[in-house]
């Protein structure tokens, strides 16, 4: 019988399902050491937040086929080891936005009213009246930062309570704001009106101290931030140096840097104007039960050999089908990601056109594809080949499906356009004979170039000594060139620099390049 080791607490109905068919063990509190030592013996390893997987405990556990997040947000699983040790990771991505979206609109109310410290007074003893006068809601200005799921959930009620609604989401259209009452604003006047603001993005690269001194300086001094999303979204010391000079009126933090939040924090000095729960947002009964039913669920799925429905990682799709489209899949994803991002974030259109032998073939799991790498900017891990069509269509994202069986420039190809905050931009892409990826158009100047990591993209004018400067300027910068390819469609007209990087272009070198002559626009892409 497989075994499952359970390592947060998860509610009995979870249990109840992995115990149909597993030896379920349920060990919380282990040491990062104790968890590598007993990890080899399981199959499979279900969790909330507390447990953080690492990469050693990954390579540890020889026997795992599947890690369920009982949850939304996997930042505590190295999901990209897991992926390269062929391990499943599935999470819950609807099973607790009720709860979470309930649990910031609490905050928002009690860090209003003071509602903790006034009850904190009145178990003491005293009947602070005067001390606790709080500020109403309605008809104040609510930013939203991050319009996903639970994002438009706190929309829905805070506009039910009167609030009048900025949110900030790139990857959101404006017709999905509309719908829910919001004004699609920049950050900056979000920052600027907002009396509330309210947080419910994922920890990435772009968001990680978004809340920073700099931030908090352009605020109202009335302003209250909520956060019920991830820890590290706001720079904490900046947060409270700004509260104890009453730059800004209140906080309301669910999740911190570091969990539990450590002794010496700044944020434990403060007084009402800052509310802190223990990253409560999805303790609810009804979402503990929902997660892990959810995810107890995906975990017997697969260890009794069948596919899940909501994994991170790879394709919800039946083996055989995986198997045939496995190339044209990991194409579309490739060629949506790179079309998205050349697009800019708020992408309304994506025509994808299945060209030659792959107009015959099944197009759904393609197009699907396609939409998990076009969305994979926004969503990263939450996006996955079984939401992805709806997220797209939740997004306003229109999605044209079209076929033409007589481009034979290879033997099946890929051509995706996508319209976005930065106009229509087009890629192609075909698989060569030893299976390997090409991208073999781009804004349909010809090139012919496999994708890598990291990418720089040129539009330039077709003139001698130009490609030198770039290779000298990024040799400058330190930056090798693993390939390059220029597609032009007439001499001295214009034409594309599509060049692979062996390192991230570092900060500043994409102003230098514009400044080159005769370079129109310049984009890096990180595939
Ligand atoms: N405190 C708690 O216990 C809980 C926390 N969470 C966290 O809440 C967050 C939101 O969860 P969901 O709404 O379910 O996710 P979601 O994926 O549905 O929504 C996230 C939204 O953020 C947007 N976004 C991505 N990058 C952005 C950026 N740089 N700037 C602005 N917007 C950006 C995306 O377009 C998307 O609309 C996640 O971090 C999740 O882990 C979720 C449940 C419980
Ligand atoms: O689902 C999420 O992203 C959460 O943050 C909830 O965390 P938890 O399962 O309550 O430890």
């Amino acid at each position: 019988m497989p075994k499952v080791l359970v390592s947060d607490s998860i509610d009995q109905a979870g249990i109840d399902i992995l115990s149909q068919v597993a030896q379920v063990d349920v060990q919380i509190g282990l040491s990062p050491q104790e968890l590598i030592n007993i990890i080899p013996e399981y199959d499979a390893w279900m969790i909330r937040s507390g447990t953080r997987i690492t990469k050693e405990m990954i390579a540890a556990g020889d026997r795992l086929k599947i890690i369920g997040r009982a949850g939304v947000g996997v930042d505590n699983v190295d999901v990209p080891e897991a992926t390269r040790k062929g391990i499943v990771v599935v999470n819950s991505p609807e099973g607790n936005t009720i709860a979470a979206a309930e649990h910031a609109l609490a905050m928002m109310l009690a860090l209003s009213r003071y509602v903790p410290d006034a009850n904190t007074s009145v178990k003491n003893g005293l009947w602070e009246r005067k001390k606790f006068v709080g500020a109403e809601i309605y008809k104040k200005t609510l930013g939203i930062v991050g319009l996903g799921k639970i994002g438009s959930h706190v929309a829905s009620i805070a506009k039910a309570m009167g609030m009048k609604m900025l949110a900030y989401d790139p990857f959101i259209s404006i017709e999905r704001a509309d719908q829910l009452g919001c004004r699609l604003v920049d950050l900056d006047l979000l920052f600027r009106e907002a009396d509330y603001i309210t947080l419910h993005i994922p920890k990435t690269k772009e968001t990680a101290n978004l809340i920073n001194a700099e931030a908090i300086g352009k605020m109202k001094p009335t302003a209250r931030i909520i956060n019920c999303s991830r820890g590290g979204i706001i720079d904490e010391v900046a947060l409270a140096t700004a509260l104890k000079e009453g730059r800004i009126a209140g906080a309301a933090l669910d999740v911190f840097d570091n969990e539990p939040l450590e002794e010496g924090s700044p944020l434990r000095e403060l007084g009402k104007e800052i509310v802190l729960t223990p990253h409560l947002g999805a303790s609810t009964t009804e979402a503990q039960v929902n997660v892990a039913i959810d995810v107890a669920e995906q975990i017997r799925d697969v260890l009794l050999g069948l596919p899940a429905r909501s994994a991170v990682n790879i394709p919800g799709l039946y083996p055989d089908a995986l198997e045939k489209l496995r190339p044209y899949l990991e194409l579309a994803e490739t060629l949506g990601n790179l079309v998205s991002q050349l697009a800019g974030g708020r992408v309304e259109l994506l025509n994808v056109r299945l060209q030659g032998d792959l107009a015959n073939n099944e197009s759904q799991a393609v197009v699907v594809a396609a939409l998990k790498g076009l969305l994979s900017q926004a969503l990263r891990e939450r996006v996955n080949y079984v939401n992805a069509s709806i997220e797209a269509k939740e997004r306003g994202i229109r999605v044209i499906e079209t076929r033409d069986a007589s481009i034979r420039d290879y033997a099946g190809s890929l051509h995706l356009e996508a319209k976005g905050s930065l106009g229509q931009h087009t890629v192609t892409g075909a698989i060569l004979g030893d299976g390997e990826i090409r991208i073999t158009d781009v804004d349909e100047f010809p090139v012919n170039v496999a994708p890598t990591h990291y990418m720089l993209l040129t539009r330039h004018r077709d003139m001698p000594g130009i490609i030198g400067k770039i290779g000298s300027l990024l040799g400058s910068f330190n930056v090798n060139i693993a390939s390059m390819q220029v597609g032009r469609k007439i001499v001295r007209g214009d034409a594309v620099m599509v060049l692979s990087l062996d390192d991230p272009l570092p900060e500043g070198i994409l102003a230098e390049i514009m400044k080159v002559s005769g370079i129109r626009d310049a984009c890096t892409v990180t595939l």
